[in-house]
Order: C-alpha cells, then sequence, then structure tokens
C-alpha cells in the first residue's frame, strides 16, 4: 500500500509515464496534490483542459488525476479519471450555463443540521436528493445534541421520516456524546463529504472526529498575487482513523440546481412503474391504467415510496422553475376554493 491508496485511491491500472494523484486542495490555478511521492503541487496542462477539444473536465477537490509529474517544480495536470460520485453546481464564470464539480469520489455524504432553531426539513429532503444523484451514500448528522434545545427530540424523528432509510444520527461535537456512532463510516481509505448550512456545526465536528491527530502531508503554503504567503484550508483532510473528509466552501454554495435528476436513481421502483402508466402525464392519483397504484394495492410498492417521491418531484419542479411552480400552487389552490365552496 502507498500514500496514494491511503487516500482512497483503488485503480489497479498501470497509467505510466504517468502519475495518479489526489487532489486536496485547490488555489488559483495550483492544485495541491497528493501521490506516492507525498504531497505535491500540480497545475493544469493547458493544451488539454484549454485546447480545442476542451471536454476534459477541470479537476476538484477529491479527483484523481494523471500527472507528469516533475520533482522540482509544479507538475502537469494531463487527465481527469472517471469519477465515483461528484457534486456540481452551475459555474459562475460560464455564465452559470455549464456544471462545476465542486467534490468528488466520495463515498458517505455526511448532511450536518443542528438540532435547534437551524434544523430544517426542506433543506434536509434538499440535501438527500443532492446526495442520492451525486452517487453516494447518505448519513445525516444532527449536531448539538448536547444543549437539548426544545423539541430536539421531535427533530430526530422528523429528519428520520425524511431519511427513508438512510442512517440518521445525533451527535455532540462538544462533549462527544455519540460521535462513536458514526465510526462505521469512517473507514480506512473512504472518503466522506461533509454537506450543511454555515454553521451547522461541520468544522467542529471534524475537529471533534480527528481530534488531536489530524494527518498532514506537508505545509500548505501558497503565495497569492502579491506574493504574500497564506496558509490554506485542506480541503481534502485524513483523519487518524485513516478515513478521509472533505469539508470545501464550494460545497456550502450548492443549491438545487439540476436536482431532478437524482430522482430517476433514488425513485428507480417507482420510475420504472410509472413508465408502465397509461398516461405518460399520469399523476398516479385516480387516472385508470396507472401501474403505480396498482403496484400499491397489490402489495408491491409501500405507499410511502409515492408520497416521498411526490414531495421530492415537487421541490425538483420549484427548482426548475420557481415562478410556474408558485404558478402551478395557486392554480391548484384556487380550484380546491372553488371546489370546497360547492
Ligand atoms: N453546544 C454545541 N455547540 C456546537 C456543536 N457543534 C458546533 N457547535 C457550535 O456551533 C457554532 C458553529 O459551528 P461550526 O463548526 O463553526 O459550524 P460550520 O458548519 O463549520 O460553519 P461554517 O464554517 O460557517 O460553514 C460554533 O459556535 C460551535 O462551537 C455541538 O455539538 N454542541
Ligand atoms: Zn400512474
Amino acid at each position: 500500500m502507498n500514500l496514494l491508496n491511503d487516500y482512497g485511491y483503488r485503480e489497479t491500472q498501470d497509467f505510466a509515464p504517468y502519475t495518479a494523484a489526489r487532489v486536496t486542495a485547490e488555489h488559483r490555478e495550483r492544485y495541491e496534490l497528493v501521490g506516492e511521492q507525498g504531497a505535491f503541487y500540480g497545475r493544469l496542462k493547458s493544451a488539454i483542459y484549454f485546447g480545442e477539444q476542451g471536454a476534459e473536465p477541470f479537476p476538484t477537490v477529491g479527483d484523481f488525476v494523471l500527472v507528469e509529474f516533475n520533482p522540482t517544480g509544479d507538475s502537469r495536470i494531463v487527465q481527469t479519471l472517471p469519477r465515483r460520485s461528484v457534486f456540481e453546481r452551475p459555474d459562475p464564470s460560464y455564465g452559470r450555463a455549464r456544471p462545476q464539480a465542486v467534490a468528488a469520489n466520495f463515498d458517505f455524504v455526511f448532511i450536518v443540521q443542528s438540532l435547534n432553531r437551524d434544523f430544517n426539513v426542506k433543506k434536509l429532503a434538499r440535501y438527500l436528493t443532492l446526495t442520492w444523484q451525486s452517487g453516494a451514500q447518505p448519513v445525516v448528522v444532527l449536531t448539538k445534541l448536547d444543549l437539548r434545545e426544545p423539541g430536539y427530540a421531535d427533530f430526530i424523528a422528523a429528519a428520520e421520516r425524511e431519511a427513508f432509510g438512510a442512517p440518521v444520527r445525533a451527535v455532540s461535537s462538544k462533549t462527544g456524546e455519540n460521535l462513536e456512532s458514526l465510526r462505521e463510516f469512517l473507514q480506512q481509505g473512504k472518503t466522506v463529504a461533509l454537506l450543511g448550512s454555515s454553521g451547522a456545526g461541520k468544522s467542529s465536528l471534524v475537529n471533534a472526529l480527528a481530534g488531536e491527530s489530524v494527518m498532514e502531508t506537508g505545509a500548505v503554503r501558497e503565495s497569492d498575487a502579491r506574493g504574500r504567503h497564506t496558509t490554506t484550508h485542506r480541503a481534502l483532510l485524513r483523519l487518524s482513523c485513516g478515513a478521509l473528509v472533505i469539508d470545501t466552501p464550494g460545497m456550502r454554495e450548492l443549491g438545487m440546481w439540476d436536482v431532478t435528476q437524482g430522482l430517476g436513481s433514488a425513485f428507480q421502483d417507482v420510475a420504472d412503474l410509472a413508465a408502465q402508466c397509461r398516461f405518460s402525464d399520469c399523476k398516479h392519483g385516480r387516472e385508470p391504467g396507472c401501474a403505480v397504484r396498482a403496484a400499491i394495492e397489490r402489495g408491491e410498492l409501500p405507499a410511502e415510496r409515492l408520497v416521498q417521491y411526490r414531495k421530492l418531484r415537487n421541490e425538483a419542479r420549484f427548482s426548475d422553475d420557481p415562478a410556474r411552480y408558485r404558478r402551478e400552487r395557486s392554480e391548484v389552490a384556487k380550484k380546491r376554493a372553488r371546489q370546497s365552496r360547492k
């Protein structure tokens, strides 16, 4: 096992003459990388990343890349290896028209929310959808358990309903209470990405999980444009237990963009059935020939699945076109009002 395997690398292919490495942090034009040689810096090879084809996705934190290794200066990144999971957001520098990856190759996503007034079940549903869409497995981590704020038990129950079978863990980073319940996800060479609003307790959680022994691979210093040295926050950390943690500012800005896609994979069972409904725009209500309702009646699909599917689909519709969503909602409300008057 070399250092790169410790950093979650699982490929067995020989990429010689190139060297494989993992991106641990991203700066303006430079990437911090870890390979079997240790920690080093890399820059994109322009001919490949900015050339005519321009198809190579820009690396992000967590990516495995191939480099032309340079022992005396910055190495050249020549390829972004295929990702097993990814979080993307609209790229601000391309008029939001194309996606920009903000984290890649994580196995679990800790969806972090605090057990106080900031707890928000809608946001949780959003993060769950994003995670299902990313290709990784969600774990809901409810922080600040030690505060025992009014309603905290209801928040836990609500999270469990929303999580739909995904693990839910209530913990305290302050007292360490129940932190051991997260150990099953913190495995050697497995990567955990943190998702959650500001103040939810992500940094505190990482510090509590890391204890004193966050593993460093080298000094993290960078010269900025004015030649100043700034100590940068490494976005991919290795804990003493051997697990890797991704915590980046980009993850904090993840919105609801392109959330629709996630529905297919998380609700493949419902989607497959819906494809067999007589009407392509079947709402799975009282329409004749509805395959979804039929499956529920036969006991082959839990009715809860349909409820959850609808909920997420509504969320997704909202993100696609908030104005249309509100128009439709008000149409529904008007119709209901007319009916109840009758
Ligand atoms: N009592 C208590 N306070 C906590 C716990 N976890 C975090 N906090 C506090 O909550 C505040 C926010 O925690 P952070 O870890 O900075 O939250 P964050 O999600 O990293 O926030 P950003 O860095 O803004 O994204 C801090 O004042 C922490 O001390 C906890 O388990 N119990
Ligand atoms: Zn139907």
